[in-house]
C-alpha cells in the first residue's frame, strides 16, 4: 500500500512541474465578474502556474497584482509581462501588453486559483485562530489524530510536521501559493488531516480562502499586532474571517469559553450559521470542572455529555489545559472517539519552546524557554509558573523592532507586577535602534535590569538560580536567530540557557 501511495505522489509532483491549466478552469465559478471576462479568447489561456510577486514570475504564469503594505502590485505589471506572464489578474482594468482581468478581490482570486491548480488537499482540514494558543493547538490536534491513528500534519509558525516531515517555516500562514503546493504534497504523501494556524495577516490577506476546512477554532483575543491592525475590533474582525467567510455553513466551531472576548467568537459563529461548540470551564462540549497543577503535570476533570474524564497532562501551564480542550474539540469535531482523544491528551508533547523545560540547577531550580512576545502571553506564562515556584519568579525578555511600540511598556509592566527578578534585553531589535527598544520598556519597569546581550543576559539570570526559583527566557521560543538590522545571527535560547547551566555545574 505505501508503495503505491509512494508512486501515485511521485507522478504527481513530476505532473505537477508540467502541469498547466486553462485560464477559466482556474477561475471556477466563484468570481461573477470574470465570467464575461473568460469567455474571450483569455478563458483559452494555458497558465503554468500562478505569482503574486512579479519577481518571481515564470513564462506562461498568471500575475496576480495586489495591494500590500509597502507597493501596488499593480505598478510590477510591465515586470510580470517581461517575464512572461500569460496574462493579468487586478482589481482595476489597466492598459498592458498582455490581457489583464478585473476581479473584485485579487487575493480570494489567488488562494482559489490557487487551490484549484495545486488540486488536492488532504481530506480534513481544519484552522485555528486567536492571539495566544495557535501553534500549541495546532500541534496538539496532530498529535491526537496521531494517535487515533491517522497520517497527520500540522502547519504553522514552527514549520510542517508531518509523518516524514520535520521542515522549519517562515510565515505562521503561508502565502497562497507555497500553501496549496505543500497541501498537495502532503496529500500525496498519504497525509489526511492537516491543522494549520491561521494568523490575523493571513485571514486579512485571504491566505486561506482556498482550504477546504472541516472544522475550525477560537482561543481568545489579546493585544498584538497593532502595528497592522487599525484598532482591536479590526483585529477580532479578520480573525473572524475564519468563521463567517471561511468555514462551511453547518460546520464545526470550537471555541474557547473562559476568554474576554470568547462571546463575541459565538455570536460570529452561530450567525454564520455554524456548529458552535464551547470548551473550557464555562463550555458545554469539553467542560472543565477541576485542574491540580503539579511541577510537570497537571490533572484535569473534563465533563464531555455524561462522561467524566480524569486526565493527566503532561505539560505545566494553566493555558496548556485551554489549549488541549481546544485541541481536543477539533479532534473530535472531526471523528475521534472521546475516549481517544482523553488518552492522547496524556501523551501529548509540547511545541518547541512554548513554557518548555530546558533544564535545572543541582538545587532543582528550573529554567523554561517560552515565546511569549506580547502582553498577554506573558501575563498568562508568569501567572502559570508561580503556583509551583517556591522561591522567585526570574524573567528575562525583551521587544522586537519593526513591531507594534505600544505593547513594550505593557509588558514592562507585568514584568515588574509578575515577576520578582526582571531583566530587559534585546529580541530581533532589527531596523530600530536596540537601546530605545530597551527604553520603552524599562520606561514602565522600574524594577527591571537592563543587559542589551541576550546571551549575557540570559547567563546572569541563570546564575542568580537558587532553589525554589523559576527562570522564564520570553519572547523567542522555537527561533533560531537573532535579527539586528538586517543580519540574523544565529542565536537559540535553548542553547544558551544549556549553555549557561553547564557552566554553574563546572
Ligand atoms: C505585512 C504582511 O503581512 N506582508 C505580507 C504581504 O506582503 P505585502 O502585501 O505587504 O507586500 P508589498 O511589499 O506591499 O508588495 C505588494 C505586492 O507587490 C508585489 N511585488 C513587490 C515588489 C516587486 O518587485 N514585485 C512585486 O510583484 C509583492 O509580491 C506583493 O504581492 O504578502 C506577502 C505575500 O503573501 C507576504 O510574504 C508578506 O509577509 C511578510 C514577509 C511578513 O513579514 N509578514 C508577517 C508580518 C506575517 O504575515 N505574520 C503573520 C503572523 C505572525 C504571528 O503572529 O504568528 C504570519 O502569518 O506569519
Ligand atoms: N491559551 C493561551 N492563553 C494565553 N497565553 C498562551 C496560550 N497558549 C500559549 N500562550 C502563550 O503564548 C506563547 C505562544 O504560544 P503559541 O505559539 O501556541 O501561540 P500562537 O498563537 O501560535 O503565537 P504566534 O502568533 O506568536 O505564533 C506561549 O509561549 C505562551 O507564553
Ligand atoms: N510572528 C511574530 C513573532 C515575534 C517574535 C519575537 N521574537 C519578535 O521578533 O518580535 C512577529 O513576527 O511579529
Ligand atoms: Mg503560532
Amino acid at each position: 500500500m505505501n508503495i503505491d501511495a509512494d508512486s501515485r505522489g511521485a507522478d504527481r509532483l513530476q505532473e505537477g512541474k508540467v502541469h498547466s491549466m486553462k485560464l477559466r478552469d482556474l477561475a471556477g465559478d466563484q468570481f461573477p465578474e470574470l465570467e464575461a471576462q473568460l469567455e474571450g479568447p483569455a478563458g483559452l489561456l494555458d497558465i503554468s502556474g500562478l505569482s503574486s510577486d512579479s519577481r518571481h514570475v515564470a513564462p506562461g504564469n498568471a500575475f496576480i497584482a495586489v495591494a500590500g503594505t509597502k507597493a501596488d502590485g499593480a505598478g510590477f505589471i510591465v515586470d510580470a509581462a517581461g517575464r512572461g506572464a500569460a496574462v493579468v489578474i487586478a482589481s482595476q482594468p489597466v492598459d498592458a501588453s498582455i490581457p489583464v482581468l478585473a476581479v473584485k478581490e485579487p487575493r480570494r482570486f489567488l488562494s482559489i486559483a490557487a487551490a484549484r491548480f495545486y488540486g488536492r488537499q488532504p481530506d480534513t482540514m481544519v484552522a485555528v485562530t486567536g492571539t495566544a494558543g495557535k501553534t500549541s493547538v495546532a500541534s496538539f490536534t496532530r498529535q491526537i489524530w496521531a494517535h487515533a491513528g491517522h497520517a497527520a500534519a500540522m502547519i504553522g509558525t514552527t514549520g510542517v510536521v508531518s509523518p516524514t516531515r520535520n521542515e522549519y517555516g517562515a510565515l505562521t500562514t503561508p502565502d497562497p501559493v507555497s500553501l496549496h503546493k505543500l497541501l498537495a504534497e502532503l496529500a500525496d504523501e498519504g497525509v489526511t488531516h492537516a491543522s494549520m494556524e491561521a494568523s490575523s495577516h493571513g485571514l486579512d490577506q485571504s491566505r486561506l480562502d482556498g482550504v477546504k476546512l472541516a472544522a475550525a477554532a477560537f482561543t481568545n483575543l489579546g493585544r498584538d499586532h497593532m502595528d497592522y491592525h487599525p484598532t482591536v475590533e479590526a483585529y477580532m474582525a479578520a480573525k473572524m474571517r475564519l468563521f463567517d467567510r471561511l468555514l462551511p455553513k453547518g460546520a464545526p466551531a470550537v471555541i474557547f469559553a473562559d476568554d474576554a472576548w470568547s462571546a463575541q467568537a459565538v455570536k460570529a459563529a452561530a450567525d454564520a450559521g455554524h456548529d458552535v461548540r464551547t470548551v473550557g470551564r464555562k463550555g458545554d462540549y469539553l467542560t472543565l470542572k477541576r485542574v491540580e497543577h503539579f511541577r510537570h503535570k497537571q490533572t484535569a476533570e473534563i465533563h464531555i455529555g455524561d462522561e467524566i474524564f480524569e486526565v493527566d497532562i503532561p505539560l505545566a501551564g494553566d493555558f496548556q489545559v485551554a489549549n488541549t480542550l481546544v485541541a481536543a474539540g477539533l479532534a473530535m469535531s472531526t471523528g475521534v472517539e472521546p475516549k481517544a482523544a482523553m488518552a492522547a491528551l496524556e501523551k501529548l508533547v509540547g511545541a518547541s519552546g512554548r513554557l518548555e523545560l530546558v533544564g535545572h540547577t543541582k538545587d532543582g531550580a528550573l529554567a523554561y524557554v517560552d515565546y511569549a512576545h506580547k502582553p498577554d502571553a506573558l501575563e498568562n506564562v508568569l501567572n502559570s509558573v508561580r503556583p509551583f515556584t517556591t522561591g522567585r519568579v526570574i524573567v528575562v525578555f525583551g521587544c522586537g523592532g519593526d513591531r507594534d511600540r505600544g505593547k513594550r511598556p505593557i509588558m514592562g509592566e507585568i514584568a515588574c507586577r509578575l515577576a520578582d527578578v526582571v531583566i530587559v534585553t534585546d529580541d530581533n531589535p532589527r531596523s530600530e535602534e536596540p537601546a530605545a527598544i530597551r527604553a520603552e520598556i524599562m520606561a514602565a519597569a522600574p524594577c527591571a535590569s537592563e543587559i542589551a546581550d541576550r546571551a549575557t543576559a540570559i547567563r546572569e539570570a541563570v546564575a542568580m538560580l537558587k532553589s525554589g526559583d523559576t527562570l522564564i527566557v520570553a519572547g523567542k521560543g522555537h527561533e533560531e536567530g537573532q535579527t539586528i538590522g538586517a543580519v540574523t545571527l544565529p542565536f537559540s535560547d535553548h542553547a544558551e540557557v544549556r549553555k549557561a547551566l553547564e557552566e554553574l555545574k563546572s
